[in-house]
């Protein structure tokens, strides 16, 4: 069977095509950016069109109670709970990734007295490194890295935290998530899991594993839009314990009490910080309730799908690349990272294809596969696309060459 007739068979057969047209793509791209930046619902604009003329523009003030403004973040965080194995109050949109990393980590190394390494591994995504090291710089962290390898071997007696990102935002491998929060409660340690770019595309059983602790990014496969709230998860069992140190009002016991002394609200609610970003939370509704509709576990079996099906696509074409993902789906998350000496100009000469990927520094190319909003079709094009880019040099190009400011 061609190519052409076998892509055709997979489309017809995606369960999951009906919801393509529930997103709004341009037309002749093909998006291989979902877990940077996810496409838009169609549902999106009329939400925020009413959200800005009607609540804002008309109730005003009055919509905090009206129109669920107050509420909200729970509301959203109860929704994402499902999609990563957690009850609805462990859950909470607020802040971004990084900002709830440096409230969980803190209140982590809080409820660890006497210990104050936060262990990672190196190349994990910059800002949970980062917001270790402010932590350090207060004195209140000891940064310790470990290769992937070398983790479980070096938790002891100092580690308060061993902190990791679930699906690597470069290579896309994935952790034995069970495996290394079990090594780490063994050594006394608690866990915290960065979901970024797990939430929306692979399963995440967060209860089941008994995790202490995650976040994650709004903005990837949840759809929220760029700079969405981000959300956070704090087991039950720690919800008595937790203390963040970000003690705004909205994290209050009774912000409209105003009283002068701070009194952590009980649960998840403590960790908002300042007044909920009622537009930016309107928007990630919208991509929850969509990615919830699908159901992660249809999800995860298109993306294993379109991500496998795009190496056979290149294969055929007669292109070898140096795949620095796991080869076995079930071993990564829902992208493919090539390494190449020239992934930056082959990246821009894609996207001046109408191929969206994206360049990771020094060498990477990485296509995302988000599986909301991909057809089989596209995956088989993008791949004859990539194919022609290397054949024809095309990479080569002056106008390919020149570095942007954003990757
Ligand atoms: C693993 C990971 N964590 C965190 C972030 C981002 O955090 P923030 O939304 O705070 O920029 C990203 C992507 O930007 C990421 O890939
Ligand atoms: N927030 C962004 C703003 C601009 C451009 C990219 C991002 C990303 O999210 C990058 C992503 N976290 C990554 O895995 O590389």
């Amino acid at each position: 069977m061609s190519l052409a007739e076998r892509t055709r068979e997979l489309d017809a057969a995606d369960p999951l095509a009906p919801f393509i047209d529930r997103f709004d793509l341009p037309e002749r791209v093909i998006y291989l950016d979902g877990n940077s930046l996810g496409a838009l619902p169609r549902a999106t604009m009329p939400a925020m069109e009413r959200a800005v003329r009607e609540e804002w523009g008309k109730g005003l003030i009055r919509s905090w109670n009206d129109a669920g403004w107050f509420d909200m973040a729970q509301r959203i965080g109860g929704k994402i709970a499902p999609l990563i194995g957690a009850a609805p109050s462990e859950v909470i949109a607020c802040d971004s990734t990084s900002v709830n990393l440096f409230k969980l980590i803190s209140a982590a190394l809080d409820m660890r007295p006497g210990r104050k390494v936060v262990l990672s591994e190196p190349g994990n995504f910059p800002t949970d490194l980062y917001m270790v090291a402010g932590l350090e710089r207060q004195g209140l962290a000891v940064r310790r890295l470990a290769s992937r390898e070398e983790l479980a071997g070096t938790l002891d007696e100092d580690v308060a935290l061993l902190m990791l990102t679930h699906v690597h935002y470069k290579t896309g491998a994935l952790h034995d998530m069970r495996a290394l929060t079990k090594a780490a409660h063994q050594a006394g340690a608690l866990v915290l899991w960065d979901l970024s770019h797990s939430t929306g595309a692979v399963p995440v059983d967060l209860g089941g594993v008994n995790a202490d602790f995650a976040v994650g990014c709004g903005y990837k496969y949840l759809c929220g839009g760029p700079g969405a709230p981000a959300f956070a998860y704090v087991a039950e069992r720690h919800h008595a314990d937790l203390a963040q140190p970000l003690t705004g009002w909205f994290g209050h016991a009774a912000p409209f009490d105003f009283f002068d002394d701070y009194e952590a609200a009980p649960g998840v609610e403590q960790l908002l910080c300042g007044t909920s970003p009622v537009l930016g939370l309107t928007a990630l509704e919208v991509g929850v309730d969509l990615i919830a509709e699908i159901g992660v576990e249809r999800l995860h079996a298109k993306s294993r799908a379109l991500s496998g099906f795009f190496l056979k696509s290149l294969a055929e074409s007669g292109i070898a690349l140096d795949l620095v993902s796991p080869s076995d789906s079930l071993a990564r998350g829902s992208q493919l990272s090539f390494r190449h000496e020239q992934a930056y100009p082959i990246c821009q000469a894609l996207i001046a294809r109408g191929v969206i990927g994206d360049f990771r520094a020094p060498d990477i190319l990485r296509l995302g596969f988000a599986p909301a909003y991909l057809r089989f079709a596209d995956i088989s094009e993008a791949a004859r696309h990539l194919a022609e880019v290397l054949t024809g040099e095309e990479w080569r190009r002056d106008e390919f060459n020149r570095r942007a400011a954003v990757t």
